[in-house]
């Protein structure tokens, strides 16, 4: 087992704090968490104060994907663990660790060039969690949702995530690449019953430090399908149309965020039974829907 629990947090830096704000209340439906970075955009999903946090900055780029474990000991040991990978993990000061409303955590760089933390002891918020449009996001045990992030070398990343992290194979997905590349997948991978927490994408174009995208799930279907009204009307790019996928059954669709990655907004992922789980190949990405147009990068 993993000493990883769930997904924490992620912490993004940003341009555009403006259009950030418009997008995250006003189109998606987070509600406004709260932080000590008086300049930062917190946004919440429950009861954490920020699972999602906006820092200003002049580039756009993530600052770090956030990985909760149970207490100091778990920590203690993940860090064994990633040192012994011979990666070095620092822990973060008293400092950081307020601004992340967490009682410890440590800092690295995953293989693939992710900046990655592990921590324990989330503040919470125990605020009603007031989203505009009374949206209702699935977190808990599961988690803030999925990430998904570049690598080089698949290969190593797929090693490090499952060896020294624990992560668990969640399957894969064959990419179309021409013979000469041997076989490309997409890896998925999991640590809780979120069919996955994380999947990493075997891309030489996008440089590192950076995001695929993030997958938040709602409660309901009418959640999705009206934050997809919002986010049409309001001009983004919708990256790809309302489908659903082969592997953890998720009806979604993705919508290009101010940072110049996509957010997935889904809803009715299945949850994962160890007891019974192998890890399968899909050879489709969807049942139906999801019609793709990656667009510009914004
Ligand atoms: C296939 C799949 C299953 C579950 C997910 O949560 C999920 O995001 C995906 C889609 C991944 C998607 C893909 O299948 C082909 C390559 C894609 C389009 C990308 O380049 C990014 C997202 C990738
Ligand atoms: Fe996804």
């Amino acid at each position: 087992m993993s000493d990883l629990k769930a997904l924490g947090y992620v912490r993004v830096r940003a341009t555009d704090l403006d259009a950030w704000r418009a997008f995250a209340f006003d189109d998606i439906g987070f509600a406004q968490g709260t932080g000590p970075e008086t300049d930062a955009l917190y946004l919440r999903l429950d009861e954490r104060p920020g699972r999602i946090v906006v820092v200003p900055g002049d580039e756009d780029r993530v600052e770090a994907v956030g990985w909760e474990v149970r207490d100091h000991l778990a920590l203690r040991r993940v860090q064994t663990a990633v040192e012994a990978a011979g990666i070095a993990a620092k822990p973060l000061s008293a400092t950081e660790c307020d601004e992340r409303r967490v009682e410890e955590a440590i800092a690295f760089e995953a293989p693939g060039g992710t900046p990655t933390e592990v921590f324990f002891g989330p503040a919470l918020d125990h605020s009603p969690v007031g989203t505009k449009y009374g949206n209702r996001f699935v977190t808990g045990d599961l988690g803030l949702g999925h990430v998904v992030v570049p690598v080089g070398d698949l290969d190593g990343a797929y090693r490090f995530y499952a060896e020294t992290l624990g992560f668990l194979p969640r399957g894969a997905f064959r990419l179309p690449a021409p013979p000469e590349y041997g076989p490309v997948r997409l890896r998925f991978m999991g640590i809780n019953a979120r069919h996955h927490s994380l999947a990493i994408l075997p891309s030489p174009q996008l440089k590192a430090p950076a995001l695929v995208h993030i997958m938040v799930e709602c409660e309901t279907l009418d959640e999705v399908g009206q934050a997809l009204d919002r986010v049409t009307k309001s001009g983004h790019h919708i990256s790809s149309t309302l489908g659903r996928h082969t592997n953890d059954k998720m009806v979604s669709f993705y919508v290009r965020t101010p940072g110049g990655w996509d957010l997935e907004v889904g809803w009715a992922g299945i949850r994962v039974d160890e007891a019974s789980y192998t890890a399968e190949e899909i050879t489709a990405d969807s049942y139906w829907g999801h019609q793709w147009d990656f667009g510009q990068p914004s």
